[in-house]
């Protein structure tokens, strides 16, 4: 639920990202100021042909032929402004988008959020803002500037209407403003609404099979059902905001042409001084309103967009990670660990508790202990996504806090327990590691890491497609293309988290000389449930009890 100090923060960080678009905005905004020109230009010619049709002095047939170069320029520019709109809403959405991705990367697994919400975050969440950028912030400088220009001519040709426009314009924001109480906290919860949708969506397509094997779909089905009722019901309470404020403007609209219609066609009767002025006046009532039309309709688009701002503003808002940049590539690290504590916020037990212990360059630890001694912690803790609560963790003797999160991750290559194969060829799930890679060095690692092995009896070797999540691959073969990868990154610290879990015996023995292979010369940091990790030569870490105990597994 929205909290007012929240819809603030949400709407100050929308404040600032409009600052940021002004640029983009000014084409539009003079596109759309032409177009009213335009229009007041065809209403004089209009109110000067229909002043000659009536009976009185007015135009001819050159006032029709320049009205009609007018309506052929206003459709030009009612392109040419709908097209830079469109390019500033793409614009603005691929910055925070871009802006949106590097955060949640940053954030990795400490940020608790599932898939499927932070997919909705990166594709509703953004898109929502679309309206605000391309429609919303046009929309409110033209509905000032369009209006007041309008104004400023029927002031001219006749004061009282002059007058009669400006109350009218004036009562536009009062009639939204009251129809629109609390559409910013519905627009709100239509968002809360999706982003459970499709968190849920996304979450019960990765385990559709599971769901299938159960007898779940219907259940699920349902379920899903329900949430998009509700997500259905929220959004035509939003759009009734759109409609009522529509309504209010057109009330207003018909008022207005209704009044200097009765006022313009009673002075005609009585020998008008101006037919073509009394003519113009009411025929500039259509052109005054078009732009309070287009803002009261874009008006919606900029509740969903604080709606959306909510949730984005608190994470793109937050500090970006500080620390140091690494001087150069140290070829070998030795990592040390001072009597390091970690708790995690939530969470009343230490994951860690005073942990001592150092690695050195050319060495293997396993780190070793039941399920939720701190194995991972540990790693997390070497790759920056997680701070110690105290003690100190030392690289090369500098202390590795002072460094950027990111920069720890350049200092390491990371091997998880089930590897994650993008959809494209093999050549391009390793050169992942190193996008900048030669061909050669990607088979020098594939080569490496054993994934030549089976490669080359794939029909075409590396760039052979493997679909999402590596389908057609087997476990132990979608982590050697983990192994090349950290082979190709070449770091000189090695983190593996359960490299061979999920494997069976003689895949893990083919996995394991890889690893090996891998680990030689570099630091290597290996958590594990099993200390028989073969042939393998390293010290033994055991966590669990609280202290370690060492020992020396050939
Ligand atoms: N993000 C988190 N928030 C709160 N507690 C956490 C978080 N991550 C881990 N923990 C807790 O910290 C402790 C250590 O977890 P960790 O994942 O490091 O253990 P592990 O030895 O790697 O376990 P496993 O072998 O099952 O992977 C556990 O009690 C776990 O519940």
């Amino acid at each position: 639920m929205e909290s007012p100090s929240n819809g603030r923060a949400a709407s100050a960080w929308l404040m600032r990202q409009a600052r940021a678009q002004r640029g983009r905005v000014a084409l539009p905004v003079a596109l759309g100021l032409a177009t009213t020109l335009c229009a007041v230009g065809l209403a004089f010619l209009i109110a000067r042909v229909l002043a000659t049709l009536l009976g009185f002095a007015g135009g001819g047939w050159e006032d029709l032929g320049i009205a009609a170069l007018l309506v052929l320029a206003m459709a030009g520019l009612g392109m040419a402004q709908e097209a830079a709109q469109n390019r500033a809403g793409e614009a603005a959405r691929a910055k925070l988008r871009t802006a949106l991705f590097a955060r949640l990367m940053e954030l990795g697994p400490d940020d608790k959020r599932g898939v499927g919400e932070k997919a909705a975050l990166l594709v509703d969440r953004v898109e929502a803002l679309d309206g605000f950028f391309a429609r919303w912030l046009p929309a409110v400088a033209l509905a000032i500037l369009a209006p007041a220009t309008i104004i400023l001519v029927a002031a001219w040709a006749d004061w009282v209407t002059a007058l009669v426009l400006l109350v009218m314009g004036l009562l536009v924001p009062v009639g939204m403003a009251v129809t629109g109480i609390g559409a910013a906290r519905e627009s709100r919860r239509q968002m809360d609404v999706l982003g459970r949708l499709s968190g849920r969506f996304v979450d019960r397509l990765r385990g559709l099979s599971t769901l299938v094997q159960f007898n779940r779909a219907e259940d699920e089905a349902r379920h899903l059902g329900q949430v998009a009722e509700e997500f259905r019901t929220r959004t035509m309470r939003v759009l009734r905001v759109a409609f009522l404020s529509t309504t209010v403007l057109e009330l207003l609209a018909a008022g207005s042409i209704a009044y200097l219609a009765w006022r313009h066609g009673a002075h005609l009767g009585a020998n008008h001084p101006d037919p073509v002025a009394a003519i113009f006046c009411i025929l500039l009532v259509p052109a005054f309103f078009q732009p309070l039309r287009t803002f009261s309709q874009a008006y919606h688009e900029a509740m969903s967009a604080r709606g959306a701002a909510a949730d984005l503003a608190p994470l793109l808002e937050a500090p970006p990670a500080e620390g140091l940049l690494l001087e150069s590539m140290p070829p070998r690290v030795t990592v040390a660990f001072t009597e390091v504590a970690l708790r995690y916020e939530g969470n009343p037990r230490p994951a860690l508790d005073r942990l001592t212990f150092a690695v050195s360059p050319g060495e293997t630890l396993l780190l070793v202990g039941p399920s939720g001694s701190g194995k991972s912690s540990v790693l997390k803790l070497l790759m920056g996504f997680a701070r110690p609560s105290s003690g100190r963790i030392a690289l090369n003797g500098q202390d590795a806090t002072r460094l950027k999160p990111a920069e720890l991750r350049r200092l390491s290559a990371y091997v998880g327990q089930r590897a994650h194969l993008f959809q494209g060829t093999l050549r391009e799930n390793i050169a992942l590691a190193r996008p900048d890679a030669s061909a050669a060095e990607i088979t020098r690692a594939a080569e490496a890491a054993r994934v030549m092995s089976f490669a080359r009896r794939l029909p075409q070797g590396l760039d052979t497609e493997v679909g999402e999540g590596g389908y057609g691959l087997s476990g132990g073969q979608r982590q050697r293309v983990a192994l090349a990868r950290a082979f190709l990154r070449d770091a000189p610290l090695i983190l593996l988290d359960e490299p061979t879990t999920a494997l069976d015996p003689g895949t893990e023995a083919e996995v394991m000389e890889a690893i090996a292979r891998l680990c030689a010369g570099r630091t290597a940091i290996i958590a594990t449930h099993s200390p028989q990790l073969r042939g393998l030569s390293a010290r033994v870490l055991e966590l669990g009890a609280g202290r370690m105990a060492v020992s020396h597994v050939e």
